[in-house]
């Protein structure tokens, strides 16, 4: 937790704390993203057990794995994805940014500032074949991004999408699942660019797309221009 103070999320409320539990300054808050009435309960849960949220990760994700495990090789055409699979993946990855986004904002706007983080994934994956719905479901959080980005300009809350730069041995993406010849990555790779992000250092950082595999690079280019 880098000495922060953090509030993790989960659908189970139980499994939330138990992970917490594991974690030094962390608790566990239940929250299911597609619900409005669950995000505005669990938002106003780590404002009050954290005393304020400083910043905001939006992470939670399904791929139409969750919904079938026949499309984990995402060899399905778009004329197959049942409406149902569709709507899951958006309710979650687009309108779950969304739903917790602006709870989280209207708080941090009132505080006089904050810092929101979205995960993205690499462009690839928005216009690869096989990828209906996950994929525009990732292209709409990343306009989400820009647009949130737009409106909040010298409001004192930043906005900037952070994502891994290739496919990551998670629970979405177990290694048996990694396509052939794909460039994996471990889940940690996210957390230097993560606890950067919440660093006095990236307190003007707005608008930016971070590739937490080129994370280094990235951090020196942009020292270097200053
Ligand atoms: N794994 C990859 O290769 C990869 C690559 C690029 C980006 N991403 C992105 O990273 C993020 C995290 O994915 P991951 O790979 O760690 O997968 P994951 O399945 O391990 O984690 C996603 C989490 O979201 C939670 N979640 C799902 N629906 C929810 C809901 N309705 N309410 C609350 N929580 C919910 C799940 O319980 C799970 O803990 C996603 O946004 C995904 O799009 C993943
Ligand atoms: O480069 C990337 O961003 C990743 O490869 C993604 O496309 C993941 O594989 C996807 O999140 C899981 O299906």
């Amino acid at each position: 937790t880098a000495g922060a103070t953090v509030a993790l999320t989960g659908r189970s409320g139980r499994r939330a704390s138990e992970v917490a539990a594991e974690l030094p300054g962390a608790v566990g808050i239940e929250l299911d993203v597609q619900d409005e009435s669950s995000v505005a309960k669990a938002v106003d849960e780590a404002w009050s057990r954290l005393g304020g949220i400083d910043m905001l990760v939006n992470n939670a994700g399904i791929g139409m794995r969750t919904v079938n495990p026949r499309f984990m090789t995402h060899s399905q055409g778009f004329w197959e994805v049942p409406a149902d699979g569709f709507r899951a993946v958006i309710e979650t990855n687009l309108t779950g940014y969304f739903l917790v986004a602006r709870e989280v904002t209207l708080r941090m706007l009132a505080a006089g500032g904050g810092r929101v983080v979205n995960i993205s994934v690499s462009e690839s994956t928005m216009h690869r074949a096989g990828f209906v719905p996950y994929g525009p479901s990732r292209a709409g959080s990343e306009a989400l991004s820009r647009i949130m980005a737009a409106d909040l300009r010298d409001t004192g809350v930043t906005v900037n999408v952070l994502l891994p730069g290739g496919a990551t041995v998670t629970g979405m993406l177990p290694l048996d699942a990694v396509p052939e010849g794909r460039k994996f990555l471990e889940p940690e790779v996210m957390g230097p660019p993560i606890v950067w992000l919440a660093s006095d250092d990236a307190a003007g950082v707005h608008d930016e797309r971070i590739v937490a595999a080129e994370f280094e690079r990235w951090l020196r280019d942009r020292n270097g221009r200053r």
